[in-house]
């Protein structure tokens, strides 16, 4: 007699049972989760809480939390939904690629109409969050965003141009400009010196992993800037593009944006930065453009916490 017989009837067949359902359902929601890409909706989110944080007054008490909480919900429900899109418009071309042929969509995990109903649901629930609680201005350009990455990005510039993701990047590079509008209602200047950091910040983030992808990329007939003008090409541009990075990174130091705390940390950043770009030049591994890629989010990372560190310390 088999065991599952031996338990039926029994509570320990029911928590059996119980488990398996409930794993089944856990299965389920995490397809769901992945096809957010939630580790970059985190830094997404984080750079739009830099902006909103920059834009609120320096004392706590002052600073109007329920808004900050609602953009935020507003502004990740856009980007999963914006991701979502995006699985299912790459669902093929993801399925015959060694980085994303696993994804819940190539997978079977979830049906084209699952992913598009729940995707429809966030971006409904974002424009609603936004419009109600926020102000229309950040809906506006979060929606523009999403427009940007799911529809331009994705649906039309990802296959003819080599060009796609630095057009692209500017979907990636808003959310500090949307903290800045949830905040205060406005778009200022301050707000798109943030926008140009991530901007110039998305090829050299992205070239080198298509570097090491350029098989993959090259097979499934995407132009990626590695596959149509090469390695050598590919890595001259990521350095210049890097360059201009670190000069962006100034901009905040020059306009008084930000103050020695943060221009200290952002150049030992912007040194290790340079210094992976080279390397891929000068030092041709094939595991170092997967360490620029690596580098590149920490990178990102700690620059906007300094931003924040340096905006909550007084007197240096
Ligand atoms: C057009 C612009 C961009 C392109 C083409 C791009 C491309 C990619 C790709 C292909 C990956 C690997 C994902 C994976 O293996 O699942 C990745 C990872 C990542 N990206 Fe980007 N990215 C862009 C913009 C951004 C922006 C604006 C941010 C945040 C501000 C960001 C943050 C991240 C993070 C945190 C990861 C690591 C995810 C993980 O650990 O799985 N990216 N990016
Ligand atoms: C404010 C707002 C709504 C912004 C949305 C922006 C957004 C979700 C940007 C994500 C950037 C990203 C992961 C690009 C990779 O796409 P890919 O298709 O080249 O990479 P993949 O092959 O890993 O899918």
């Amino acid at each position: 007699m088999s065991d599952e017989r031996v338990l039926a009837g029994s509570w320990r067949s029911r928590v059996l049972v119980q488990s398996r359902s409930l794993g089944l359902d856990f299965a389920v929601v995490q397809s769901y989760c992945e096809l957010t890409k939630p580790r970059v909706v985190s830094l997404l989110i984080f750079t739009a809480m830099v902006g909103m944080l920059l834009a609120s007054p320096a004392r706590m008490a002052d600073i109007h939390w329920t808004v900050i909480f609602w953009a935020n919900v507003g502004i990740a429900f856009a980007s999963g939904a914006a991701a979502a899109i995006n699985h299912v418009v790459d669902r093929q071309i993801d399925g015959q690629m060694r980085r994303t042929h696993a994804r819940p969509l190539p997978n079977d995990a979830i049906s084209v109409t699952g992913a598009l109903v729940f995707a429809t649901v966030l971006m409904a629930l974002s424009v609603l969050v936004l419009t109600v609680f926020v102000n229309e201005l950040t809906a506006i350009l979060t929606m523009a965003g999403l427009v940007g990455y799911a529809g331009i990005y994705t649906g039309f510039l990802k296959r003819r141009t080599p060009q796609n993701i630095v057009l692209g990047g500017a979907a990636g590079a808003i959310p500090p400009v949307l903290g800045w509008a949830a905040v205060t209602g406005h778009a200022p200047l301050a707000s798109w010196v943030l926008f140009l950091i991530i901007f110039l910040w998305t090829p050299a983030h992205f070239w080198p992993l298509a570097i090491y992808r350029r098989d993959d990329y090259a097979r499934v007939g995407i132009p990626m800037m590695p596959v149509t003008r090469g390695i050598r090409h590919t890595s001259w541009l990521i350095l210049g593009y890097t360059v201009a990075t670190v000069f962006a990174t100034q901009v905040p130091y020059m306009i008084g944006m930000a103050g020695k705390p943060y221009i200290i940390s952002a150049d030992i950043l912007g040194i290790g930065f340079l210094y992976h770009a080279l390397r891929l030049i000068y030092a041709p591994d094939r595991h170092n453009p997967m360490r620029m890629f690596g580098y590149s989010i920490a990178y990102l990372t700690i620059l906007f916490a300094a931003l924040l560190v340096d905006h909550y310390m007084v007197g240096l």
